[in-house]
């Protein structure tokens, strides 16, 4: 299968960091500018951005440089239209992204301020026709828009619903963890859905934030977490009896948390791509994935961050045709039941399977 097919096939991306998505030109561009004005040796920061193989624990590092690289107001909108054009060029219909409101007095960011200027980001994607407010109020430009251009007339253009996930950076307080729920319930109506838990998982304690997704939940907040990424067997089994509607990873769980999930049916956002790069599954014959989607456990492929691990969903895509044999039917079947998955509203989810089922009519997707 060449990889023209997994590009134009229509996907789902659910777990999508936004400064892990970022263009490494673009990381390099703004390292190039601090560097001249020298707030940075650009040299050591090229070597940086550039490496391939990092340890989860180089992962961490490497965020807190690109922090410094994208932390003000216009960087964090002109990532955030890049990263989604970038998605939907490879044909990402829908897309949750997620990202870290931050606070940064030196740049007179607030968590609010930051997501708006996220949200400006959104307003300015013009490559494709974007929906992205829950409201249906949609900057669609006049055009008709439809998927995939060579099925309408020609000068139509893609077209992308975007979702915003806020997440919790475990190295935060819960005072700081509130405050980002209550930020996500202020913004519901510009496309935020929900909230994550993420950030360097040797980091932090799960109770300390277990009061802030309560709420969230409570609220009518959907909750994903960051689970099993390291060992902590203790952890994982309290993210499970949560109940979280989703749960990133899932990487290294001993049989009964196994069990319990398997039990408990909570789908899996599965990031191939990262798991190997950071040495957190020794090798993709070994990858988890093939054992959930053997017992037909609910999981959905996913980047996680696209520009650290160099990688896109249809290369995603690609490894797991390859790595487990499976065909192109069952892959696009594995893309349209993602749309079950997400944490779109009924409307979105309808608009969705039409579209699925729209294309997977066509030659292209039957074996
Ligand atoms: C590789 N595995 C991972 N495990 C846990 N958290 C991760 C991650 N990859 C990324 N992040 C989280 O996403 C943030 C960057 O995007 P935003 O600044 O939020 O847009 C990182 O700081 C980290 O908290
Ligand atoms: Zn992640």
């Amino acid at each position: 299968m060449e990889m023209e097919c997994w590009v134009s096939m229509p996907k789902v991306e659910l777990h999508a960091h936004l400064n892990g998505s970022v263009r490494n030109s673009t990381l390099l561009e703004f390292a190039k500018e601090l560097g001249e004005k020298g707030i940075i040796v650009f040299s050591d920061v090229e070597h940086v951005v550039l490496k391939d193989d990092r340890s989860l624990t180089e992962v961490f590092k490497l965020f807190d440089l690109i922090h410094i690289l994208t932390t003000d107001h216009a960087t964090v909108t002109r990532i955030t239209k890049e990263v989604v054009e970038d998605f939907a060029a490879e044909n990402v219909v829908y897309l949750e992204l997620r990202t870290t409101p931050k606070r940064n007095d030196s740049r007179g960011m607030t968590k609010r301020s930051y997501l708006e200027a996220v949200v400006e980001g959104l307003r300015r994607v013009d490559a494709v026709d974007i929906d992205f407010a829950s409201t249906g109020v949609v900057l669609e430009n006049k055009k008709k828009s439809c998927y995939m251009n060579n099925e309408c007339d020609g000068i139509s253009r893609k077209k992308i619903y975007v979702r915003l996930l806020l997440s919790i950076d475990r190295r935060e307080t819960l005072e700081a963890a509130m405050e980002t729920v209550k930020l996500a319930l202020e913004m519901k109506d510009v496309g935020v859905v929900g909230i994550d838990l993420s950030g360097n998982p040797r980091v932090g304690e799960w109770t300390t934030f277990l009061p802030a997704l309560k709420f969230a939940r409570e609220q009518g907040l959907h909750v994903t977490l960051h689970c099993g990424e390291v060992p902590n067997q203790e952890e994982i089994h309290r993210m499970l009896d949560f109940l979280p509607e989703r749960i990133g990873h899932a990487c290294c769980l001993e049989e009964d948390a196994w069990r319990k999930l398997e039990m408990s049916k909570i789908p899996v956002e599965i990031c191939l791509t990262s798991n190997i790069r950071t040495n957190t599954i020794s090798s993709i014959d070994v990858h988890h994935f093939a054992d959930l989607y053997n017992k037909k456990h609910p999981l959905v492929l996913c980047t996680d961050d696209s520009g650290v691990f160099s990688t896109s969903l249809s290369k995603e895509y690609a490894i797991a045709a390859a790595a487990f044999g499976i065909g192109k039917k069952d892959l696009f079947q594995l893309a349209r039941n993602a749309v079950e998955l997400s944490f779109a509203g009924e409307k979105v989810v309808r608009e969705l399977k039409e579209l699925f089922d729209l294309v997977g009519k066509s030659l292209a997707y039957s074996d």
